[in-house]
């Protein structure tokens, strides 16, 4: 039996997954996007699961999309242009089930995120990378200029940088991703993966239910205008008081002592 493309580890509140492709440095082959969104979607259901951290094996975390397999799909032009279609409308699916999901997604990255794999740490809610991995959007080096990589990184980056990574394919070091707003945290390379589960301890610690409502509400009202998006956040600030572990947390405080908050949620 070959090795599954995506494994799943639970420390924890705290999931594992880990892109395991590295004979290919983890290229986004239709194959492993599915296995991705396939884990993604089971997590989706998974209460008990509330941070997942999503990484590479081997070398680097990603390459980006599989340059071999959409060559090869280039033999009928009609089934290619199906086949490409397919692929894109994958990965855009996948691109967009992160944000939706109910746990906070952190990308841990070493080595490198090249084109797609730099796209999938944007579409992450958070990242840490090793002081050494580099970040690019380097399809235009062989005539490929990455549109779909320009939406999430676009949103999360000031676009004149996002501009100019995709017209030079130049590739940025984990210091520079950090002051562009790519990355969250830099850590040494041998203590990367500490890091991050810091990093998703720390959050999963917090009362998962208003982790859940956040993260909802953090994406839904930055494609609203400001009047409703006051409306909306303020919506959700009522139905996070309403939560019983809240009003814990609350007199907790008032009274000068840790919450005991029922795990139920
Ligand atoms: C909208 C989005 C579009 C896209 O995502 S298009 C894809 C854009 N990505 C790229 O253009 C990156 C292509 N890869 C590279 O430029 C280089 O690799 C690296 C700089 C990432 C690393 O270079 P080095 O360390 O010298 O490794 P190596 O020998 O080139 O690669 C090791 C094996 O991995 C395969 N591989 C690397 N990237 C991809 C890929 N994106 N798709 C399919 N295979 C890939 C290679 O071919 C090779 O394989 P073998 O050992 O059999 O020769």
């Amino acid at each position: 039996m070959s090795d599954p493309l995506v494994i799943r580890e639970d420390r924890g509140p705290t999931t594992h997954l880990t892109l395991n492709s590295p004979g290919n440095l983890n290229a986004l082959s239709d194959e492993m996007l599915a296995a991705l969104q396939d884990a993604l979607d089971r997590l989706a259901e998974d209460t008990g699961q509330r941070v997942i951290i999503l990484k590479g094996a081997g070398r680097v975390f990603c390459a980006g999309h599989d340059l071999k397999q959409m060559q090869a799909a280039r033999q009928d032009e009609d089934d290619g242009a199906r086949a490409w279609k397919d692929l894109f409308d994958r990965c855009s699916t996948l691109m967009q089930t992160l944000p939706r999901l109910p746990q906070p997604v952190i990308a841990q990255v070493h080595g490198l995120a090249a084109a797609a794999g730099c796209q999938l740490v944007a579409s992450c809610d958070m990242a840490v990378a090793a002081e050494d991995a580099r970040f690019g959007v380097n399809g235009v080096n062989i005539g490929l200029f990455c549109s779909t990589p320009m939406v999430a990184l676009s949103r999360v980056m000031p676009r004149k940088q996002v501009f100019e990574m995709l017209t030079t394919g130049e590739f940025l070091d984990a210091a520079r991703a950090r002051e562009v707003g790519l990355i969250n945290r830099v850590a040494p390379s041998d203590e990367l993966d500490a890091a991050t589960q810091e990093l998703a301890e720390t959050v999963a610690a917090k009362l998962s239910s208003a982790v859940r409502i956040g993260k909802r509400a953090f994406y839904e009202q930055a494609d609203l205008t400001i009047e409703a998006a006051y409306a909306l956040t303020g919506e959700v600030m009522v139905t996070n008081m309403l939560d019983h572990n809240t009003e814990e947390g609350i007199s907790a405080f008032l009274e000068k002592r840790p919450p005991n908050w029922r795990r139920s949620e």
